[in-house]
């Protein structure tokens, strides 16, 4: 095992999107080809799946040092009502593009921290995105909180307006972690939130735990995984920590290196943490995410409708997700837009009724294809490789996998392929064979985190 990992422990992508983020063709890209696409995949859809939103609210009070999301530090409370008249105002922007009334299935708050926000700015952002769509009879909405600051009301009241699920950012109970990731929390406060959100009617609450932080060994590890199942939540992100401290801003500082847990110690947490998770009735249904066999995410997986987009995993996918917010993603299945970063800019631009997108990508055919490719190897740890012979030369192909197969990580059968047990660890390198933006830019700046 350990040479396997020295061998495959190299940079590379989590594949939220194909192509990822570094390759898109930000040159060639404007916001009105971006409208083209959308325009046109959003009538093809929009009565038929009903359409996803992601909507990112990037501040929180204190900086936690682990942290690779895009936000913003600070205590000031007023700038929650300009940044959500900034929201609205860009969604009034896209109800002017669209043909017809949006039917929403999926909705997303992302952060930063969207409990940093109160209640009253809350219910007038999903009031106000109400306002002119139409809920879809399936519709799920979602709210990531932090434990620290979701109040009783904050549930209550996005309970109200139709959120039924939740998810905590817990990321580990040791003390010494905490104070090197500089965020304390108990599990008592953990506690209180989660049976809080079952009382109320949560259907759905999720724990986001990781491994490979400052200070984690396999007693801590036990620990934070113990106490997580104690709680019982329906599902659990365990993430390997993304060190990422180039990309700017991120804050990731504060603590050395040296202290990080190396290559082999932190595969090792992921093994146990993911033996223990098991044991205890969860299952592994994509990277990084466990699910007990009564959520629909696990029976999402077992139907093969599992779906995976900027937002993580879904139980179902819609054609078009827009992305609200600072840095939000948007995607139409073939093109990508971003938006714009910095906050005030964000929030300027659309003062003056513009959307901000700053770069995205049009997928050609054979983006397409590769990109179908790598959501069936995320989503289904299998692939029909028929089409993508047409685009990589079946010789060619194998070569790239030559040595996934000689060290068991998948095999080929009738033209699919399998990805093996052992080779769920290894799945982000198995999507990189299928990328070719990335073999053929041979990148010399480290653009993605190590994949263990
Ligand atoms: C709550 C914050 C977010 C998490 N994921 C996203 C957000 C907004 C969405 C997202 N994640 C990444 C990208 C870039 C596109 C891509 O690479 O395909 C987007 C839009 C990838 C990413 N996520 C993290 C890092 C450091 C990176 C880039 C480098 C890399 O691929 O390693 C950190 C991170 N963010 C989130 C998680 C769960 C996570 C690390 C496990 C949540
Ligand atoms: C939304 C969730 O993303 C996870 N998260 C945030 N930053 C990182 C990182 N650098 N590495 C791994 N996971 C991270 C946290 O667990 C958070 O709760
Ligand atoms: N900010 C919240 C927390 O840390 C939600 C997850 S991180 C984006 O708990
Ligand atoms: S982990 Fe959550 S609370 Fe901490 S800095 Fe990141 S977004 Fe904010």
């Amino acid at each position: 095992m350990s040479s396997l990992i020295d061998k495959y422990n190299v940079p590379g992508p989590r594949y939220t999107s194909y192509p990822t983020v570094p390759f898109w063709n930000e040159s060639g890209f404007t916001a009105n080809e971006w409208i083209t696409q959308l325009s046109k995949n959003f009538k093809l859809s929009n009565s038929t799946e009903g359409i996803s939103i992601y909507i990112h609210l990037p501040y929180c009070e204190s900086l936690c040092t682990f942290c690779g999301c895009h936000k913003y530090i600070t205590k000031r409370h007023e700038v929650e009502e300009p940044y959500i008249d900034a929201v609205l105002k860009e969604w009034q922007l896209y109800l002017n593009i669209f043909s017809e009334k949006p039917i929403i299935k999926e909705l997303h708050l992302g952060g930063g921290t969207p409990t940093f926000f109160s209640c009253n700015e809350l219910k007038r952002l999903i009031k106000g995105i109400f306002n002119d769509a139409e809920k879809h009879e399936n519709i799920e909405l979602s709210f990531e909180g932090h434990p620290n600051n979701t109040t009783r009301e904050h549930l209550q009241t996005l309970y109200n307006l139709g959120f039924t699920r939740v998810s905590f950012g817990v990321q580990d109970y040791d003390e010494n972690v905490q104070k090197a990731i500089h965020r304390i929390q108990s599990f008592d406060q953990v506690a209180y939130v989660t049976e809080t959100a079952r009382e109320i009617g949560y259907k759905s609450v999720s724990h986001d735990i990781i491994y490979g932080l400052p200070f984690q060994n396999t007693e801590t590890i036990i620990n934070t995984v113990n106490k997580t199942a104690e709680l019982m939540p329906d599902r659990i992100s365990f993430y390997s920590y993304a060190h990422v401290p180039w990309i700017k801003g991120n804050g990731q500082r504060g603590f050395n290196e040296e202290d990080l847990p190396k290559s082999e110690e932190k595969r090792k947490l992921y093994e146990l943490g993911r033996n223990l998770l098991q044991e205890k009735g969860y299952h592994e249904i994509g990277m990084d995410h466990f699910a007990k066999e009564s959520d629909d995410l696990y029976k999402s997986f077992k139907n093969k409708k599992l779906h995976r987009n900027f937002m993580g995993y879904t139980a179902f996918k819609t054609t078009v997700l827009i992305g609200l917010g600072a840095s939000s993603i948007s995607d139409c299945e073939t093109a990508f837009a971003q938006n714009e970063k910095d906050i005030k800019k964000y929030v300027t631009q659309l003062q003056n009724n513009e959307l901000t997108v700053v770069k995205g990508h049009i997928l050609s055919n054979n983006d397409l294809i590769l990109r179908n490719a790598i959501l069936d190897i995320i989503c289904k740890f299998k692939v029909d490789l028929t089409l993508v012979y047409t685009m990589i030369p079946k010789d060619l192909l194998l070569n790239r996998l030559s040595e996934f197969l000689k060290d068991n990580l998948l095999f080929i059968e009738n033209d699919t392929l399998i990805v093996t047990d052992l080779g769920k660890a290894f799945v982000r390198n198995i999507c990189m064979a299928f990328d070719e933006y990335l073999i053929e830019s041979n990148p010399k700046n480290q653009l993605f985190s190590m994949t263990i």
